[in-house]
């Protein structure tokens, strides 16, 4: 068992804080879904999904509105439990570990895995420089004006920011584009060194350009970092996905795994009529 994985309980968090930051530059981490179900209360939004998330690969998570795709991936980082009323049952691992098992953190969890919205969401009060710190910050009290320093820059030059903000680090975070304002949020998550990276949505608000600056950067960030996004988008799932999970709610609104398979095996040859129709426009 890798070191910051063994180490997601809170008392072991200070001696994984540097273990993450060496595996982050070195490898990628893969996960595990096996028999996950969510529930909202009473409705059951998601029944039995089970899928591995390869290492080092781009995920895309497809399906009709509704049908459970923001919920899987909240529940990949326990997000989801943060709703009042929420709760998961099953197993997600992260390298081998149950993010959901006894004695693990979720706030460590949240580190290790990493979100982007849909929606950029700058903190607008704080500078583009605080904004890339500021979940460094809740992990982290003590930050040398050198280390500060070295983590916005490696953030936003992965996030491929750095050229366009190098010189006004101290503007506000709301005074960027919304495709630059996606890219400091894509910094942002960087900056805590995860391993895996998810993504709701990240260019549904965003222009042809913003949106195809973000799938090159993707394209980038795979080397080093596993992701999983959620798009409506065939033709972004088409260009920038590895593997895609087909997901499908029926008329109770439980959302099933249909079919989880390369993307070239996908959009090319599905097994399922329902991954062809719906990839074809005829559903959804
Ligand atoms: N906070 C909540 N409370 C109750 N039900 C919820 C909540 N959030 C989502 N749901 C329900 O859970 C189901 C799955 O929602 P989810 O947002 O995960 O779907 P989605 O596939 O991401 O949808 P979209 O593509 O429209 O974003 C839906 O039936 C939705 O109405």
């Amino acid at each position: 068992m890798s070191e910051p994985i063994a180490a997601l309980t809170a008392a072991q968090a200070a001696r994984a804080e540097t273990a993450s930051r060496d595996r982050a530059l070195t490898a990628a981490a893969g996960m595990e879904i096996e028999r996950l179900s969510a529930y909202y209360g009473r409705f059951q939004a998601l029944a039995d999904i089970t899928l591995p998330i390869h290492p080092g690969a781009v995920t895309a998570v497809i399906g009709p509105s509704g049908c459970g795709k923001s919920t899987l991936i909240r529940c990949l980082n326990r997000l989801h439990e943060l709703t009042p009323g929420a709760r998961v049952t099953g197993s997600v691992r992260l390298e081998g570990v149950d993010i959901y098992g006894p004695g693990i953190d979720p706030a460590r969890v949240r580190q290790l895995v990493g979100m982007v919205f849909q929606k950029p969401n700058p903190f607008p009060t704080l500078s583009i420089y605080d904004n890339v710190l500021a979940g460094v910050r809740l992990h982290r009290q003590r930050l040398s004006r050198t280390e500060a320093d070295e983590i916005v820059e490696r953030s936003l030059r992965a996030a491929a920011l750095w050229d366009e903000v190098k010189d006004k680090l101290k503007d506000s975070g709301a005074s960027l584009s919304g495709g630059q304002q996606q890219r400091l949020c894509i910094a942002r998550a960087l900056a805590v060194e995860p391993l895996v990276l998810l993504m709701d949505e990240p260019t549904s608000a965003l222009d042809p350009i913003a949106t195809y600056r973000i799938e090159e950067l993707i394209w980038e960030l795979k080397q080093r970092y596993t992701i999983v996004i959620v798009t409506h988008n065939m033709q972004q799932a088409a260009r920038i996905a590895d593997y895609v999970a087909f997901l499908l709610a029926g008329e109770e609104r439980t959302g099933k795994l249909i079919e989880f398979d390369t993307a070239q095996r996908i959009f090319t040859n599905p097994k399922r009529k329902e991954t062809e129709d719906y990839i074809t426009g005829k559903i959804g």
